[in-house]
């Protein structure tokens, strides 16, 4: 039987991980460590909550001390982490936090896995981090992020990121730690935080605020479906070669106004709207600092050596997406006032 430590379960991409795993291997432990921050939250889980193969932990990765004690007393055999701080606009008001948690978080982590797996490390155990495409800076108009860009990053989120990456492939080259890493594109999908452009746009045009766009709008994205990222997780943790590196985009660029015009007319339908009173709400705002202007995903890797692609077109994802805002509009006044972690404290 595997013991999966699940770091950052209660965020956004690892409830979708904690869920797929809880339900497709009933034969494992999955342990979900999570310090719940304003991010975080269990009632992303209640499906789950009650599974036998599931446990959660709270406890915040900066706790070395608090890390090591778990590892003591679940003997966890791998580790799926997760956590981190990911709000490129909250790293550029206060990068410190993304330092400690992205940097040194994962360093306790790497520390306590040395500790308690090593010096011999088996290879049934497995040390799997999940990263950023923003690692490798920013693109022109042409050209793809491969496994082999060199690592540029920019703000100071993808700067902790791309420090705690090198810190997980120095570790495998100095301790021989068994480990992999991938790099993702732009998630988006069912309980993301309303910060990111999203969930954010969703709830403004549902409460017909103004739609703050950064600059011209003609910065690209590529954007991946949460579920089909854990499904690309669940491969790269089973099947994917050790000591290496997976990217994973959904094969979908777009520019940010050309996808914010698209919601619009997705939600001018289900709230039905007049045609066009959504993208009314469209503001310009002051760029953001040092914004990317182009990020580009090749997943060929992943999709040649593991068979993974997408299994839902963008405009599937953005409509099962949106019906879940709307079906969920408590979840989200309850996220955006923070009464998750109120009560996670009672
Ligand atoms: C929140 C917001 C964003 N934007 C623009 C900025 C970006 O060009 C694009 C997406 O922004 P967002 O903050 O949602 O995501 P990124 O800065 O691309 O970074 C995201 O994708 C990577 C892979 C991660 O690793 C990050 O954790 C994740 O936050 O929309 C706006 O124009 N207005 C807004 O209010």
């Amino acid at each position: 039987m595997k013991k999966v430590l699940i770091t950052g379960g209660a965020g956004f991409i690892g409830s979708h991980v904690v869920r797929l795993f809880v339900n497709k291997y009933p034969e494992y432990q999955i342990y979900n460590l999570d310090a719940l921050t304003y991010a975080g939250n269990l009632e992303s889980l209640k499906d789950i909550e009650k599974a036998a193969n599931y446990t959660f932990l709270k406890a915040d990765i900066n706790n070395s001390q608090a890390i090591e004690d778990l590892f003591m007393e679940f003997a966890f055999d791998n580790i799926i982490h997760l956590a981190a701080e990911s709000h490129v606009d909250r790293s550029i008001n206060d990068p410190m936090i993304f330092v400690k948690t992205n940097v040194i978080g994962t360093v306790n982590l790497l520390n306590a896995v040395r500790k308690f797996w090593g010096p011999n490390f088996d290879n049934n155990k497995r040390f799997y981090h999940i990263s950023t495409d923003e690692v490798y800076g920013s693109l022109g108009t042409e050209g793809l992020f491969t496994e082999k860009t060199p690592y540029s990053p920019n703000s100071p989120y993808a700067a902790s990121k791309a420090s705690s990456d090198h810190f997980v492939r120095s570790y495998g080259e100095t301790y021989n730690l068994p480990y992999v890493i991938s790099n993702c594109s732009n998630n988006y999908g069912p309980n993301q935080f309303p910060e990111k452009l999203i969930p954010l746009f969703i709830s403004n045009i549902i409460e017909n605020k103004s739609l703050p766009l950064y600059g011209d709008g003609n910065y690209t994205r590529d954007w991946l479906f949460v579920i089909d990222h854990a499904k690309a997780i669940d491969l790269i943790f089973h099947k994917g070669l050790n000591k290496s590196t997976y990217n994973i985009g959904g094969f979908n660029e777009w520019k940010n106004l050309d996808l914010v015009k698209v919601l619009c007319e997705i939600m001018d339908v289900k709230l039905n709207r007049q045609k066009g009173a959504s993208a009314k709400l469209i503001t310009h705002i002051e760029d953001r600092p040092g914004h990317d202007k182009r990020y580009a995903i090749d997943a060929t890797k992943i999709n040649k050596e593991l068979g993974w692609e997408p299994s839902v077109t963008f405009r599937e994802g953005l409509e099962k997406t949106v019906d879940w805002y709307l079906e969920n509009s408590e979840w989200m006044q309850n996220i955006v006032s923070g009464k998750y972690q109120k009560y996670h404290m009672d």
